[in-house]
């Protein structure tokens, strides 16, 4: 039988720019996997979602990082995030012998999609579910399922949106009151100069953002970081799954790359 998750669980955001990372990936379930350290998947898939679409002949268009998603592209945008994505991080997960289990944001009440601007389309914001959701994903964890957990929505209606994967981690972790941590290919968030800033808090970001050091997808990244931080009371990291030192620093539950504290 498998132990019952008393601690909460890591919660992992996997840009899709880590989701080929297989070898970073296993080494990191596997990690995890001895040191006892229940955790739970998030992930995005944009770069496979660019090319799909530049393959079909759609253009690729984002306003303040978020990608514009008209209805008639939803499908194909649900098609490579909840599926093509969502299996490769599986498969990731099956060969270090976890149990992989692959979920809708919206899945089991754990986000409710709110929408957002009208002019990006089907793109929603969440908003994390409530006390008996919360129940459910931690039953999953408890009879030993690894949530893969996609950035797609159903609203009340069954129609699909497409959420932004920092945003759909940030509601699990305010679910689960939980430390996050978002890995991608940069080592965290840089200076001017290139060098990892080792803190931030909501002043310094707002300071970096206006200077235009932190700029695009990262501006999504960093207000999800600080918000999490700030309902969970707990830190929040932003780093690279290509560290070497990311396994062992979060099977000891420290935090690797840039720690956001809201
Ligand atoms: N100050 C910064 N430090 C690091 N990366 C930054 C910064 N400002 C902008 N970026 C860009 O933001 C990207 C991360 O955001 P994004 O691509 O949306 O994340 P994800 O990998 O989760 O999709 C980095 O790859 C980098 O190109
Ligand atoms: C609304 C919106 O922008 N959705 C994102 C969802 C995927 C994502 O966030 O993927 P990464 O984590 O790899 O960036 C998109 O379509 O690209």
């Amino acid at each position: 039988m498998e132990p019952t998750i008393n601690a909460a669980p890591l919660v992992i955001k996997l840009s899709g720019k880590a989701l080929g990372a297989e070898p970073e990936l296993e080494r990191l379930f596997r990690a995890l996997r001895s040191a006892g350290r229940a955790f739970l998947l998030v992930h995005g898939g944009g770069v496979a979602v660019d090319r799909l679409m530049t393959d079909l002949g759609h253009e690729v268009k984002r306003v303040r990082g978020l990608r514009v998603s008209p209805a008639e592209e939803m499908p194909l945008i649900a098609g490579a995030l909840a599926g093509t994505c969502s299996l490769q991080l599986r498969g990731a997960a099956v060969r270090a012998g976890l149990l992989p289990l692959g979920l809708a944001a919206t899945d089991g009440g754990m986000c409710r999609v709110v929408p957002e601007d009208p002019e990006l389309g089907r793109v929603a914001k969440t908003q994390a579910g409530g006390v008996e959701d919360r129940g459910r994903l931690l039953s999953l964890l408890n009879a030993g399922w690894l949530p893969v957990i996609s950035s797609v929505g159903l609203d009340s209606e069954g129609r699909l949106w497409n959420i932004n994967a920092d945003d759909a981690a940030l509601s699990v972790a305010e679910l689960l009151g939980a430390p996050l941590i978002f890995l991608s290919d940069v080592k965290g968030v840089l200076d001017g100069e290139k060098r990892l800033i080792p803190e931030l808090t909501p002043e310094s970001t707002e300071a970096l953002i206006r200077e235009g050091i932190i700029t695009a997808g990262m501006t999504v990244k960093v207000h999800a970081a600080l918000s999490a931080s700030r309902a969970t009371g707990a830190p929040v990291s932003i780093a690279s799954i290509f560290d070497d030192a990311v396994p062992e620093l979060l099977s000891v539950g420290k935090f690797p790359g840039t720690v956001c504290r809201g």
